[in-house]
């Protein structure tokens, strides 16, 4: 099947700074695509180009089969785009805004009504949609976005970042909401950078750093090419170094243990990759026990987008976060953007 989006060798700077260095992914029909990646990494700066909002410096960009850099209208028509923030008339309800969003779209009277109580009952907006846009959460508020990026029935249903800022009641109905989009046929392609929400949601996803994909996949393709199970071993609650690194000297030679890394800022823990094979666990524990070593906590998982992301970048997500925020100057990306 033909994909929805098409993006190849996308580029974008802005005055010195390579927001896109280099970008390219397809999204299915019907799937939910993922762009994961830390603060600044490139995402919003993508789908504002992909939503016609931002001019590529070079590459191409497909919506539906139409190129969204030459015929930027058509494209437009055939995605749906909710951004990080709205600034949004506090005066008017839900469904007046609703309204004023179905005639900018040109959506015909009768359509637009039926679409727009349509969508109200579908986002469970029956009791706030004659409410004033200024008294809703910030739940709400997320789901009257979706319900008018959703009016004119488009194709793909593109979302930054949708469920920051937003309790754990209305993130879940948000991803329900998306899930039930896109086993109804519309593609949604929607970035995050939270693991969970992309691990739980994806279909496939992008890996983002520094304007490059580092990787790409299903979450399960990701995570079995890094390969390797997770063991995390505690010694004690609080483990002195020296008994750490006595552990790491048992444990490491196991023939199904491929790397002991000792962990000091979680009380000296020891993070093990194994090779998956039956019972580790009890083999770890017996070469404890025969070192005189006492076990506190010990359990085994499997990799994780982080485990991914750090095995393509040597950080954690979490890290790159920290170091990104601490190097943007949102004042001056606001002004640009107005430009
Ligand atoms: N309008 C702008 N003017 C100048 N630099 C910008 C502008 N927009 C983004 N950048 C820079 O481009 C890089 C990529 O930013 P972008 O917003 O695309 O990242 P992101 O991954 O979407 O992060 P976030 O989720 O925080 O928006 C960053 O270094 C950022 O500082």
């Amino acid at each position: 099947m033909t994909p929805v989006v098409i993006i190849d060798h996308l580029k974008k700077r802005y005055g010195s700074v390579e927001a896109v260095k280099d970008i390219s992914f397809v999204v299915p029909p019907g799937e939910i695509f993922g762009l994961l990646g830390p603060n600044g990494a490139g995402k919003t700066t993508t789908i504002r180009c992909l939503c016609t909002l931002a001019k590529p410096d070079s590459g191409t960009i497909q919506v539906g089969g139409v190129s969204a850099i030459d015929n930027p209208k058509a494209a437009r028509r055939r995605l749906g785009y909710v951004a990080q923030e709205v600034a949004i008339d506090k005066v008017l309800t839900g469904r007046e805004l609703l309204n004023l969003q179905a005639a900018l779209y040109h959506l015909p009277p009768k359509t637009a009504k039926t679409r727009i109580e349509e969508l109200i009952k579908l986002l469970g907006l029956q009791d706030y949609a004659d409410n004033k846009a200024g008294t809703y959460s910030g739940g709400i508020r997320k789901r009257l976005d979706l319900a008018a990026g959703l009016l004119h029935q488009p194709e793909i249903l593109v979302l930054d970042e949708p469920t920051v800022g937003l309790d754990i009641e209305s993130r879940v109905i948000v991803w329900d909401f998306l899930r039930k989009l896109s086993e109804s046929g519309t593609s949604v392609l929607i970035t995050s950078h939270y693991l969970e929400e992309i691990d739980a949601l994806a279909n496939r996803l992008a890996i983002i750093d520094h304007g490059v994909v580092i990787a790409q996949g299903t979450p399960s393709e990701l995570k079995d090419q890094i390969g390797g199970d997770r063991i995390t071993l505690r010694i004690r609650e609080f483990t002195a170094p020296e008994e750490a690194e006595k552990a790491k000297t048992f444990l490491t030679p196991l023939p199904f243990v491929e790397e002991v890394i000792v962990n000091p800022s979680q009380g000296n823990s020891l993070n093990l990759i194994v090779t998956p094979q039956s019972n580790p666990l009890s083999k770890i524990e017996q070469t404890l026990l025969n070192s005189g070593l006492p076990i506190f906590s010990m359990a085994q998982s499997r990799p994780s987008l982080d485990d991914v992301y750090l095995a393509a970048t040597g950080r954690t997500l979490m890290d790159a976060e920290i170091a990104a925020l601490g190097m943007r100057d949102l004042k001056a990306e606001k002004k640009q953007e107005m430009k």
